[in-house]
């Protein structure tokens, strides 16, 4: 850190010490509450005024003294009575018709209230010194750079990690069967560790669980522990934001030493990116806790060596704000994403949550499943245990359709749930919208294949479509950016030529398009018209808070060019994606019909649905899927006028045949 740095964390640092210690004087100076004594019917006559005024005072017994504290106030009157041993204070108050039940009025203590007293008072006098010696310790921590390996302060705060064997097992944990292989082997790890240490294999350290909320990863670094029966320490990342310099970092110093006492075990740390967002700027102890926590894992899983069997678990939902230095080699090097489940996942989920749950007939998991698109794992938990209480307040005996989807309503529309829920409507616009990526992507030959289609809502998105890269990419050439325009606007296309409208849905295709189109021209010389030319965005001129308007290096002749250049180009991916979605309108009807029913398909299924054969019997089906639509069927009919009608006639359909079935290119996995 810089000197100027240092000298703003020790300005902030007195700036926050000065308050104390002023504190500290108006503690030592303030006014005392005074006791006065009085005799019992001094203060019982005193109760029972009060008492008349409707004013809530407490009666503490104990200890051979009745002492009454009049009014709620931080300097209420005190009074104190000496009572001999026959003192009966319900006795005493019954006969004065006082009514010691009613807590409005009256609060009756029977702790023996002077010791407590007597020792908080002596604390009291030792404050400053104690806090003055805490000020001290800080400061030498600090001017120490916080070094963590010096002192024992944080010693003392060492709490005792309960590493317990979960009796949690895969089975437990459903619908993430991906994950549960690639965990499974660290449950061999785990389990036989010589035999991977006979072989010289190097036991990975450290395992990234990434995935958003209530996806279970904690239940699944749970159940690794339990498959493998060992203990289960964990700790989270937001634990050590609020904390004092150094403590963080002696806190994981010690759950390591006992993990490593423990081991072979499993350390699990939750919410990690609380501690392991990017170094770099940031004021102020609680950044410096931070860093130093991190520094702390980070120099502990360093520290293993090839038989430590200790396996640390780290879970976020946030992986792109992690400290790389978290990623490297040797640390978190390993990632396991746990993704949202789709309809089979949950129905999976549902049957593990069901059970020990008296369901009624009438209750169809598959239907519940389907009615909960982008609830995680924890809202259908959740989803069954609210349907549980509902039915319980409802004095039935088994649950039924009835609890299940208020409970749904409930979890949708509850506080702690903001997912949101599709209509069959969007749901359908949606699937369209993918498939029509995907169908695009999948006839073009410059795009990479098909990895996966799904219409379970991620993030902002409704829906997404993977591709899988075939290779790593640096350079893209304008074939390429072709291509990857008409994948990109596939979605809208599909919208259009189907339901003949679109949606906003859309936009952000829209935005890439427009960035990507904007800079074939201007940056990538991709425009045979304006040539290989850097024509600079235009550049904002704001100066001292003033802004002096927008700077161009080219004229406006070249602007209009500009403009012309990069809406011909995106007509011309437009043309492409609508020409291929028209000629597979069958195929788009088919595969968007299949991915509403099954909102996820992996690129394996997506590959043999598209080389179903078009015969009459797809035909027929198309048909009875346009009949049987509810709302407006996806044919579009009669809404095509509105369209930018095909200007490029790109040669359909020679050149559009499917790429991956030649002998360059074998079809994907
Ligand atoms: N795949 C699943 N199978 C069964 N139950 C699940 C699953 N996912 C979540 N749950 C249920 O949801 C609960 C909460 O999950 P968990 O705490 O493991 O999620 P998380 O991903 O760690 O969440 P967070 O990121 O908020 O910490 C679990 O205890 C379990 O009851
Ligand atoms: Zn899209």
């Amino acid at each position: 850190m810089s000197n100027n740095g240092k000298w703003l964390r020790t300005s902030v640092f007195w700036l926050l010490i000065l308050p104390i210690a002023v504190l500290i004087i108006v503690f030592i100076f303030r006014p005392q509450t005074y006791v006065k004594s009085v005799s019992v019917s001094t203060a019982l006559s005193h109760l029972k005024a009060d008492i008349a005024k409707k004013q809530l005072d407490t009666v503490t017994v104990g200890n051979g003294t009745l002492t009454l504290v009049r009014g709620q106030t931080a300097n209420a009157q005190q009074e104190a009575a000496t009572l001999d041993s026959t003192f009966d204070v319900t006795q005493v108050l019954k006969e004065n018709n006082i009514d010691y039940t009613n807590p409005e009025l009256i609060k009756l203590q029977f702790e023996s209230p002077s010791p407590i007293w007597g020792w908080l008072g002596t604390l009291a006098s030792f404050l400053p010194f104690i806090l003055l010696a805490v000020i001290v310790l800080l400061m030498f921590r600090q001017s120490q750079g916080g070094n963590n390996q010096a002192m024992s302060f944080g010693k003392s705060r060492a709490r005792i990690f309960m590493g317990n064997k979960p009796s949690v097992t895969f089975t437990d944990v459903a619908g993430v069967e991906e994950a549960k292989q690639e965990l499974q082997e660290i449950v061999e790890f785990l389990k036989y560790p010589e035999k991977f240490a006979a072989l010289g294999a190097r036991i990975p350290k450290g395992l990234l669980l990434v995935g958003p909320p209530g996806t279970g990863k904690t239940l699944i670094s749970r159940a690794v522990a339990g498959e493998a029966g060992v203990p289960f320490f964990s700790i989270s990342g937001s634990e050590f934001v609020e904390m004092f310099v150094g403590v963080g970092a002696s806190r994981v110093r010690d759950l390591f030493e006992q993990a490593k006492r423990n081991s072979p075990c499993i350390v699990f740390v939750d919410e990690i990116d609380a501690v392991g967002r990017q170094r770099g700027a940031g004021l102020g102890g609680s950044h410096d806790e931070r860093e130093q926590t991190l520094n702390q894992i980070l120099v502990e899983m360093d520290g293993f060596d090839t038989n430590t069997n200790v396996i640390v678990i780290a879970a976020t939902n946030r992986p792109d704000v992690l400290d790389p230095a978290l990623l490297r080699p040797g640390r978190f090097d390993r990632q396991v994403v746990l993704d949202r489940p789709d309809i089979r996942g949950r129905i999976a989920i549902l049957q593990v949550h069901a059970k020990g749950k008296p369901l009624d007939t009438d209750v169809s998991l598959d239907v519940l499943a389907k009615q909960t698109p982008g609830f995680s794992g924890a809202d259908v938990a959740n989803l069954l245990n609210e349907a549980a209480i509902l039915a319980a307040r409802r004095n039935k005996r088994k649950i039924s359709m009835s609890e299940m989807e208020e409970a749904i309503d409930r979890v949708v529309a509850g506080p702690a749930r903001k997912s949101r829920i599709i209509s069959e409507r969007e749901k359908s616009i949606t699937a369209y919208h993918e498939v029509g990526h995907a169908l695009v992507a999948r006839m073009l030959r410059n795009t990479d294949p098909v990895h996966k289609v799904s219409i379970v809502a991620r993030g902002q998105a409704g829906g997404f479509t993977m591709l899988l890269p075939t290779e790593d990419r640096y350079l893209w050439s304008k074939p390429q950016f072709e291509d990857m325009l008409a994948y990109a606007l596939g979605g809208h296309v599909a919208e259009l030529i189907t339901f003949g409208e679109v949606t906003t849905g859309a936009s952000n295709d829209i935005e890439r398009v427009t960035k990507i189109a904007r800079s074939m021209v201007t940056e990538y010389g991709m425009s045979n018209r304006l040539g290989p030319m850097a024509l600079g965005h235009k550049e904002e001129l704001v100066f001292l808070g003033r802004d002096f308007g927008e700077q161009r290096n080219y004229s406006e002749q070249t602007a209009r060019e500009i403009d012309e250049e990069i809406h011909r180009i995106i007509q011309e991916a437009f043309d492409k994606a609508y020409n291929i979605l028209q000629q597979n309108k069958s195929r788009l009807i088919l595969i968007s019909e299949r991915l509403i029913k099954e909102e996820t398909l992996e690129g394996p299924i997506f590959e043999s649905l598209f080389n179903q054969p078009l015969g009459d019997d797809a035909q027929e089906e198309v048909q009875t899927i346009l009949t049987g639509y509810v709302g407006n069927p996806p044919t579009g009919n009669g809404e095509k006028k509105s369209l930018p009608l095909p200007r490029s006639s790109y040669p359909l359909p020679q050149q559009l045949q499917p790429p991956y079935n030649n002998e360059t290119n074998t079809p994907h996995p």
